[in-house]
């Protein structure tokens, strides 16, 4: 039997239906419809909706295996992602409170942004709580190797991103968001006359996609496909499927292999490609081995705004703001 959450079920993203048997939703509002209509969906998930009143958002994440957080606000226009830490950043610290109480060994899928900032801030809580298993906690950051196959594909003349492999690694906003394209299987060559478009278009995508939305949010139908993706794969290698890799924003120090991209990058989370496994992240693999020069400028710009966000994420759970 595998248990699923989505917190934040009612909004865009959230309304995803994953491979499992019960699929419990959580959000503020509108969960009993959003479950009434995902269950007839002919799958054999049990679905169920539970609002805040009743201690529901305990009810729901009660010895889950997977809990996928998109819960929190978008963007509009002319926002940056930091912009919505003052809300998101409450949003995720209460239910990372919730899930370390009732379901302490589950797979913590965040999606709520800033993800650069939220992923530490559900690390400092798990932590406080005694339950933190870095293997068990990842941002995710699918959306922007899903982008950066598809922009590439597009470059390289295949039919389909999903030909490709390419590793984005860092963090998920704007310049932390780094795609090494010397490192795409099968390999492709990127002419250098639209080498920086191509990385400006995958590190500013989601911004591509809030502008074109006019002031109704940000990407939902792109992120779900990714966030299930992602999902997806951590549900398969917790079964014992070999060979599931897909980069990660995760606490390095904590995955066999994490330690020496610590050291290397100074940070303690970071986005690496992650072999999944039974154990959540088994292995980081060290992505900054034989990159180019240009990619090394992109990694050193990464570095210092991910420094900001961490700080940011890991001070706020120490110290909420009092209400
Ligand atoms: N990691 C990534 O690649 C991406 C992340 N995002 C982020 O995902 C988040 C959600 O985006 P959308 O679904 O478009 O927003 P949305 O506004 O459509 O849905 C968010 C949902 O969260 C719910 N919510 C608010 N507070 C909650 C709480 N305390 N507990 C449970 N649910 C709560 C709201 O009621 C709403 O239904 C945003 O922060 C967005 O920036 C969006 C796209 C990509
Ligand atoms: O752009 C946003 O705010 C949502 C997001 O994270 C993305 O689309 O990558």
């Amino acid at each position: 039997m595998v248990k699923a959450v989505v917190a934040g079920a009612s909004g865009g993203i959230g309304q995803l239906s994953p491979l499992v048997d019960e699929l419990a939703l959580y959000d503020v509002v509108n969960t009993p419809g959003v479950a009434t209509d995902l269950s007839h969906i002919s799958s054999t998930a049990k679905v169920t909706g539970y609002l805040p009143k009743d201690d529901g958002g305990k009810i729901a994440f009660k010895d889950a295996d997977i809990i996928v957080i998109p819960a929190g606000i978008p963007r509009k226009p002319g926002m940056t992602r930091d912009d919505l830490f003052n809300i998101n950043a409450g949003i995720v610290k209460g239910l990372i409170e919730i899930a370390a109480e009732v379901a302490p060994k589950a797979y913590i899928l965040v999606i709520s942004n800033p993800v650069n900032s939220t992923v530490p801030i559900a690390a400092e809580v798990l932590k406080a709580k005694g339950v933190f298993n870095p293997q068990r906690l990842f941002g995710v950051t699918t959306l922007d190797i899903v982008r950066a196959e598809t922009f590439v594909a597009e470059i390289a003349g295949k039919k389909t991103g999903s030909e490709l492999t390419v590793p984005v690694i860092g963090g998920h906003s704007g310049e932390t968001i780094v795609p090494l394209f010397s490192k795409v299987s099968p390999s492709v060559t990127i002419p250098d006359d639209k080498y920086d478009a191509l990385v400006n278009r995958v590190q500013f995508g989601g911004d591509e996609v809030v502008k074109a939305k006019d002031g109704a949010g940000s990407a939902t139908l792109s992120m779900a496909f990714a966030g299930y993706r992602f999902a997806e794969k951590v549900l398969r290698a917790a079964k014992g499927e070999k060979g599931l890799v897909e980069p990660s924003f995760v606490y390095l120090k904590g995955i066999p292999g994490g330690e020496e991209i610590a050291k290397a990058t100074g940070l303690e989370f970071f986005s690496v490609p992650v072999e999944l496994g039974p154990n959540g992240a088994e292995k980081a693999t060290n992505p900054l081995t034989g990159i180019t020069e240009k990619e090394k400028s992109l990694v050193d710009v990464a570095v210092q705004g991910l420094k900001t966000n961490i700080e940011k994420g890991i001070s706020f759970a120490h110290n909420p703001p009092q209400k």
